[in-house]
């Protein structure tokens, strides 16, 4: 039998070099002696290297049905130039081109390597929550009522409009209240859940919006019956349950690992121009109550004597339609962020 060359594919990274020998069904010699079939055939097979900088003593090796894969560990760290100590690339050796990284991509997957790594080890570090099915269970269960709450307010809203056209508008409040009213009180539980950490976010934006839809939903609409048959209450209504219908099974899909890749878009999208049009809309129901409160003497703070009669509600009202366009440019710039890091995270998954 003679002793034949065999074609030797190399790749470098930082700390290593791999060789794949083109060899099937091979047995290997200690010395990276092999025999094997190669390119001609059944023979016996050779390689020597003369590396261009010092390698370490241990070499692994792996054959597989096709090749020979052979690891060599670099003594120092470094990018190699080339492979062989002679300037002339020997002829059996070519770069392995499954395998090949320049420089700075090995850089990159060494980082992210190490970044795996470290998110490994600072996971194993936290302990695990004890609590974590009972609250992804309170969390669930939350997200059903509101999702099935608010659904039956769309639902209801679009059939009646379907039916009723434009008579549909005057009579929203007094079909839909009481759900709203039982949906909006229990958003309360939406500022409680981060301020306890259930969530991971501040308490400040849910606080704006559960505040700000209470303020016009239990108090300029509630307290003024003058309000209520306006066609305002349902571009209100329905433009807050626009939103729900999609938010709400959003979480749900969180609270049990779950992605759903429309939902996403749509939970982190639909705001763009919801929420304006929600503020514009309330902001019309402020400024219709104005002359309504100054009329009936609703919630009016009664001063003494000296001062005049009383202090119209009204005044409030004009002082919160300002504070109302300082709430939706927080809450805007809350959800700018959040539709940001959302999607940068699912474009660092993707690649
Ligand atoms: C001091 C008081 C001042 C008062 C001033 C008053 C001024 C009022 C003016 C403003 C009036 C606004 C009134 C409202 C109008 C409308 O609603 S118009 C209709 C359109 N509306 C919208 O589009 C807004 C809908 N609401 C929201 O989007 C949100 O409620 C929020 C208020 C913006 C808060 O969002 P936030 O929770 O911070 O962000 P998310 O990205 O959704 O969640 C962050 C992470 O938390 C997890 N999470 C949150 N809630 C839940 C939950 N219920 N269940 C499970 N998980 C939840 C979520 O999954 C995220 O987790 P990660 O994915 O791990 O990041």
């Amino acid at each position: 039998m003679q002793t034949l060359t065999p074609h030797v594919y190399w790749a470098q990274r930082h700390g290593e070099i791999y060789l794949r020998v083109e060899l099937s069904d091979a047995q290997v010699a200690q010395s990276m002696h092999s025999q094997g079939h190669g390119a001609k055939g059944e023979n016996e097979y050779e390689f020597s290297l003369d590396f261009l900088k010092p390698v370490k003593a241990e070499v692994t090796h792996r054959s597989t049905q096709r090749q020979v894969n052979i690891t060599v560990k670099k003594r120092e760290r470094g990018w190699w130039d080339r492979l062989a100590a002679q300037e002339r690339k020997p002829l059996f050796l070519a770069p392995d081109f499954d395998r090949w990284l320049d420089e700075s991509d090995a850089e990159m997957e060494l980082r992210e390597k190490e970044e795996k790594l470290n998110k490994i080890l600072f996971e194993s570090r936290i302990p695990k929550d004890p609590y974590l099915g009972l609250k992804k269970g309170y969390l669930f269960m939350y997200n059903l009522v509101q999702f099935l709450g608010f659904s039956w307010i769309f639902v209801n809203m679009t059939v009646r409009l379907f039916i009723l056209g434009q008579d549909s508008f005057y009579d929203t409040f007094h079909t839909i209240a009481d759900v709203m009213y039982f949906c909006q009180i229990l958003a309360v539980i939406e500022v409680v859940n981060p301020a306890l950490r259930l969530v991971r976010t501040g308490v400040l934006p849910p606080l704006i919006q559960v505040f700000g839809r209470n303020f016009l939903l239990f108090i300029i609409l509630g307290a003024q019956e003058d309000m209520q048959n306006k066609p305002v209450v349902f571009f209100i209504f329905y433009l807050w349950s626009t939103i729900e219908i999609f938010r709400y099974p959003f979480y749900m899909l969180a609270c049990i690992d779950t992605e759903w890749k429309l939902l996403t878009w749509l939970r982190y999208s639909l705001w763009i121009p919801l929420y304006p049009l929600g503020v514009i809309a309330e902001a019309v129901a402020v400024i219709q109550s104005i002359p309504i409160f100054d009329e009936t003497k609703v919630l009016s703070l009664p001063l003494p004597r000296a001062l005049g009669t009383s202090l119209s509600f009204s005044y409030i009202l004009q002082l919160y339609l300002a504070v109302m366009f300082l709430g939706l440019f927080i809450n805007f710039r809350h959800l700018y962020k959040m539709r940001k890091r959302r999607f940068r995270a699912k474009k660092k998954k993707a690649n």
